[in-house]
């Protein structure tokens, strides 16, 4: 066997929208296991960074490899979005089905629709506090219950990388320490993790490298620990 494949490795990544450069020569390599947080202010190119590597916009310039494959050439697209699960920064349901159609429509996507799937998502569900919610529509929820049927969706099944842009937002408390075990789970299950947040303290415990953008360019990256303390430095003030 040779050397495993990273499930998610950018090389000099730049995406621009018209004149603007949102995002600039940003390389990054992120095994199983591991998780990186991209932090910066508003604006310095987290969510580009997070949606052309997600496939959604095309790259500038640079590569992109998901578990090894392109993904934004198809036929390969196809088989690296596979590997790929997302929560994007607003979540982006379907109007007409419940909670629990749509962590099926995700498994059967995937074809790992099942009997152990179907108590995989009763599970996910509970543990979501989105039981007694699960026929319900996007309509009827609140937007945490919202945001957590998007993260039902992301962790329903099987996937090398999850992304996930701005999570936090719109969860409790409570909710928050949930997803943090939520992903340190995942990080066991050998899954990658790429997650932008402002709040420094939800990363804490959780990520083990950051990325620090500013108008797109990286301006520092390396071990969590070393990353928040000179971002701190900088005037980068923890919520
Ligand atoms: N569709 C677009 N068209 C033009 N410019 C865009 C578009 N989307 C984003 N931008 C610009 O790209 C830059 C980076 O935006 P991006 O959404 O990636 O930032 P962010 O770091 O995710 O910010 P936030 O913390 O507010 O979510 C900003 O200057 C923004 O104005």
């Amino acid at each position: 066997m040779g050397v495993a494949t990273a499930p998610l490795q950018v090389d000099s990544l730049s995406r621009s929208y018209g004149r603007l450069v949102a995002l600039a020569d940003l390389s990054l390599t992120v095994h199983a296991g591991e998780c990186v947080a991209l932090i910066g202010a508003n604006g310095s190119g987290k969510s580009t960074a997070m949606r052309t590597i997600a496939g959604q916009l095309t790259p500038t310039s640079g590569t992109i490899r998901i578990a090894g494959l392109d993904p934004h050439t198809e036929p390969e697209a196809e088989r690296a979005r596979a590997a790929l699960a997302i929560v994007p920064d607003s979540p982006l349901l379907y109007a007409d089905l419940t909670v629990r159609q749509h962590a099926e429509l995700v498994t059967i996507a995937h074809g790992v629709h099942g009997e152990s799937t179907a108590a995989r998502i009763d599970a996910l569900l509970e543990r979501l506090g989105l039981a007694e919610r699960a026929d319900f529509l996007p309509a009827e929820l609140s937007r945490g219950m919202r945001q957590k049927t998007q993260l039902a969706c992301a962790l329903v099944r099987p996937a090398a990388l999850l992304l996930l842009d701005e999570p936090v937002v719109g969860l409790d408390p409570p909710s928050q320490a949930l997803l943090h075990e939520l992903l340190l789970e995942a990080k066991r299950s050998r899954v990658a993790v790429v997650l932008t947040t402002h709040q420094m303290a939800f990363a804490e415990g959780l990520a083990d490298r950051a990325v620090m953008l500013e108008e797109g360019e990286v301006v520092d990256q390396g071990p969590w620990g070393e990353v928040a303390e000179r971002a701190e430095q900088r005037g980068w003030l923890p919520s």
